[in-house]
C-alpha cells in the first residue's frame, strides 16, 4: 500500500490519541502516535513524519520543548501544531514565536484542526517543491495537442502504466522532455497527491548524491551542520525520478539496490532503519546494456528499474509537431515575458521547420525563449544571438567574428543556465558541481541578471 500523509499524535492522554487516530485515519492519514517528548523524539529519529501534532503540558517534558527540538534540528521538514485544552493568547504566541505552524484549542470543532492540517500539508509541500521541483506544470507542455504517431504511442503507454507501481524506464535522448513524461505519469497516477521528487544524478558528486537521496545525521560529516531528511523519506507515498540513472557510480547502484529490494533506508551515519514506499522513475540517455557490458552499470538493478520501458523519440522523428511546438512556446514565452509578438519572420519560421535539434525540446525551447527576448518590433527573426547558435551547433560557418569578451559572456550564460537547470535551479548545488563558491555564482547571475 503506498501511504498518503503521515501525522504524529504526541499526547499523554490515550483517549484523545485514540479520537484523533481515527478521525485522521477517516481522512487518510497514517496516523502514528507518541505518549511523550521523549518518545516523539525517538521515533522521529527513525521515521519521517512531515506533521506533528503535539500537546503542550505532558510529564517530563513539554510540547514547546519538542517544539524547540523539531525546529532547531528538520527546520521546515517538519510541520508542527502545537494543541493544548487550556488555550492563552500568550501560549499561542509562544507557539508561534517558536515556530509552530499551527494552534488548536481541544474544545474547539475538529473541522478547524483538519484545515490546520491541510494548511501544513499545502505548506510542507510548497516548502519541498520550492526546494527541489521547478517542473512545468501540466498546461504548460505541449503533449496532449501531439499529432506524432510515435508520441500517441507513447501517450497510451503513459496512460496504461501510471495505473500500477511497477518500476519504469524513461529512455531518449537528451531533452526529449523524459521529466515532462515522468512527471505526467506522476499526475496521472493514484500517488498524485503526494510528492513528484526529480535527482538528477548526474548533476552532484557521488557522497552529496547519497547524502542527498538517503539523508545524514547531524555531524555525520564535515558540513552535516544538521539532520537531513533524504529525498526518498521525502518522496513517500509519492514518485522519486532518478534522472541520469546511468551516470550513477557503481557504489551508489548496490545501495539503490538495496533500497529497491527492502524498502527501508539508513540516513548517512545511522544504523537506524527507515521505511520508505514510492514508485520509481528513471531516466538515461545512455544505452544500459552497453553500460553494463562495459562493467559500469549493475545488471540486476538495470532489470530492477527496468520493469516497463518506454522511449520517447527524438524530436526530429515527430516532425508532426514541430509547427505545433513552435507556436506553443511563442505563445508560452511571449505571455511570459508579457510581450507583444506580432509573427515570425518567414525564413526564420522555414529555418525552425528544417532543423534537425540535436539537443530535442530543450533546444527548441531555448531558441524560442531567446528570439523573443531579443525581438523589438515583435517579429521573431533569427538574425540575433539565436542564430549564431544554431548555425555553430549544425556545423555550418558563422562569419560574424563577436569579441572575446561577449563570446565568453555568450557561453557564460549558457553554462550558467543549463548547470542551474540541471540541479532543480538549487544555487549551491549547481555552484557545487560547477566548482565554485555559491558567493561567485550569486555574482554571476546577477552580473548576467539570470532570473532564476
Ligand atoms: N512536450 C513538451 N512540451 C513542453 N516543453 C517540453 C516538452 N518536452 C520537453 N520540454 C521542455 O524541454 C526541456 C527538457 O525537458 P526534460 O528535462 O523533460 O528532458 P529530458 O529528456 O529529461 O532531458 P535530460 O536527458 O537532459 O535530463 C524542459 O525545459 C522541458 O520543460
Amino acid at each position: 500500500m503506498i501511504e498518503s500523509s503521515k501525522i504524529l499524535i504526541v499526547d499523554d492522554e490515550v483517549e484523545y490519541r485514540e479520537t484523533y487516530k481515527i478521525l485522521l485515519e477517516g481522512k487518510g492519514f497514517f496516523v502514528g502516535e507518541a505518549s511523550s517528548v521523549q518518545e516523539a523524539l525517538e521515533i522521529l529519529e527513525r521515521e519521517y513524519y512531515p506533521i506533528v501534532l503535539s500537546d503542550v503540558i505532558m510529564p517530563g517534558k513539554d510540547g514547546f520543548y519538542l517544539l524547540n527540538e523539531i525546529k532547531k534540528t528538520y527546520r521546515d521538514a517538519i510541520e508542527v501544531i502545537i494543541v493544548t485544552g487550556y488555550g492563552s493568547i500568550e501560549s499561542a504566541v509562544k507557539a508561534m514565536k517558536i515556530g509552530a505552524l499551527g494552534y488548536f484549542i481541544k474544545s474547539r470543532n475538529p473541522e478547524e484542526l483538519f484545515s490546520e492540517i491541510e494548511k501544513a500539508k499545502r505548506f510542507i509541500k510548497l516548502e519541498t517543491q520550492n526546494n527541489l521541483i521547478k517542473k512545468e506544470a501540466n498546461s504548460k507542455v505541449f503533449l496532449h495537442q501531439t499529432k506524432s504517431p510515435k508520441m500517441l504511442e507513447v501517450l497510451k503507454e503513459v496512460e496504461v502504466v501510471s495505473q500500477f507501481t511497477s518500476n519504469i524506464l524513461l529512455t531518449g535522448e537528451t531533452g526529449v522532455g523524459k521529466e515532462v513524461i515522468a512527471s505526467l505519469i506522476h499526475q496521472k497516477s493514484k500517488m498524485s497527491k503526494e510528492l513528484f521528487v526529480p535527482i538528477n544524478c548526474q548533476a552532484i558528486s557521488d557522497s552529496l548524491l547519497e547524502s542527498e537521496l538517503f539523508g545524514h545525521e547531524k555531524g555525520s560529516f564535515t558540513g552535516a551542520t544538521s539532520r537531513r531528511i533524504g529525498r526518498f523519506e521525502e518522496a513517500n507515498g509519492g514518485t522519486i525520478f532518478l534522472d541520469e540513472i546511468g551516470e550513477m557510480s557503481l557504489n551508489t547502484q548496490v545501495k539503490i539496490l538495496r533500497v529497491l529490494d527492502t524498502r527501508q533506508i539508513e540516513r548517512i551515519g545511522s544504523n537506524k532503519q527507515i521505511k520508505v514506499n514510492f514508485r520509481l522513475i528513471s531516466a538515461t540517455n545512455r544505452n544500459l546494456h552497453k553500460e553494463i557490458e562495459l562493467g559500469n552499470f549493475r545488471e540486476d538493478l538495470f532489470y530492477r528499474i527496468n520493469t516497463i520501458n518506454i522511449e520517447i523519440p527524438p524530436l526530429r522523428e515527430r516532425k508532426e509537431d514541430l509547427k505545433g511546438m513552435i507556436d506553443f512556446f511563442i505563445m508560452h514565452f511571449s505571455n511570459e515575458m508579457k510581450k507583444n509578438i506580432k509573427g515570425i519572420d518567414k525564413n526564420t519560421e522555414q529555418y525552425l521547420l528544417e532543423y534537425d535539434y540535436p539537443g530535442n525540446v530543450r533546444e527548441l525551447r531555448n531558441i524560442i525563449e531567446r528570439i523573443v527576448v531579443l525581438s523589438t518590433d515583435g517579429i521573431l527573426r533569427l538574425n540575433t544571438l539565436g542564430s549564431t547558435n544554431i548555425k555553430e551547433k549544425t556545423g555550418k560557418q558563422n562569419k560574424e567574428i563577436i569579441s572575446f569578451k561577449k563570446a565568453r559572456e555568450q557561453f557564460e550564460i549558457e553554462y550558467i543556465k543549463d548547470a542551474l537547470e540541471k540541479c532543480d535551479n538549487n544555487i549551491t548545488r549547481a555552484a557545487n558541481a560547477m566548482g565554485i563558491s555559491r558567493r561567485q555564482l550569486f555574482n554571476k547571475l546577477v552580473e548576467y541578471n539570470l532570473n532564476r
